[in-house]
């Protein structure tokens, strides 16, 4: 049985009294759900303000990102022991505005994943093609080939801490969700790479979240296709009720 993961991506929004107020908000509002493992990932800055207001709750800390080295002469950049540090059991690694805008491939994706597990962070690793790509007919070649980079030489006993997240680039922020069988297919065929990758109980067991325009309305119908187990949520997971709404999809 695999636990659910609803994950909110705060991308660069909420400074410190704004994030306060929403997890504020948050935390009363999911605090009888329950068997589903609740995230938010905030910006760095704000990471000590929302551990703090999260004293006592369930939900988790995520980073939106992070180095592959521990530290160094690196300016700039934040190494998952920083993370584990300010309190943080998750990052996202690899979201797909990091590869449009941040240079991020699949060989800096698979370094940050050996980086964030090392460091005993759970690693939310996120795929899924453009819509030049689909209309093109490549998904599925985008996919394997995004997992075959990104997973690189891990083993089966390393993907226990690995979530997969495939988030359709064209349904970001758009308002266009990917129909439940449009992204039921995207992830059985996710699963099946990684059965091929790392065996069948590997496969089994990874969770594969959804992402691209999830919000309270359309959560119920993708949670009841058989291979997704949870999503990653951007727009809505700025708001405490949505975001709360979406986590008790169950309720
Ligand atoms: O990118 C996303 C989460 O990482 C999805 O964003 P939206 O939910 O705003 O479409």
């Amino acid at each position: 049985m695999r636990t659910p993961v609803i994950a909110g991506n705060w991308k660069l929004f909420k400074k410190r009294a704004e994030a306060r107020e929403l997890v504020n908000g948050l935390v009363s509002l999911v605090k009888d759900v329950q068997g589903v493992e609740i995230v938010v990932a905030p910006v760095f800055t704000v990471l000590a303000a929302v551990k703090g207001a999260l004293d006592g709750s369930a939900i988790k800390l995520a980073g939106q990102d992070c180095f592959w080295e521990e530290e160094g002469a690196y300016t700039g950049e934040i190494s998952p022991g920083m993370l584990v540090d300010a309190g943080c059991s998750h990052v996202i690694i690899g979201h797909s505005e990091r590869r449009q805008y941040f240079g991020e491939t699949d060989e800096t994706v698979n370094r940050k994943i050996k980086a964030a597990l090392k460091a005993g962070l759970a690693a939310i690793a996120c795929i899924g093609e453009s819509l030049a790509e689909r209309e093109a007919g490549t998904t599925f070649d985008v996919l394997r080939t995004q997992l075959n980079g990104g997973l690189a030489g891990l083993s089966a006993d390393d993907l226990k801490d690995v979530i997969i997240a495939y988030e359709p680039v064209w349904a970001i922020g758009t308002g266009k969700t990917a129909t439940d069988a449009q992204a039921q297919e995207a992830h059985a065929f996710i699963r099946g790479v990684v059965s091929e990758l790392l065996g069948k109980p590997a496969a089994e067991a990874v969770r594969i979240l959804y992402g691209g325009s999830v919000k309270p309305e359309n959560i119920k119908g993708l949670m009841t296709q058989p291979d997704i187990d949870g999503a990653l949520v951007g727009g809505a997971s700025l708001k405490a009720d949505s975001f709360a709404a979406i986590a008790s999809f169950s309720m």
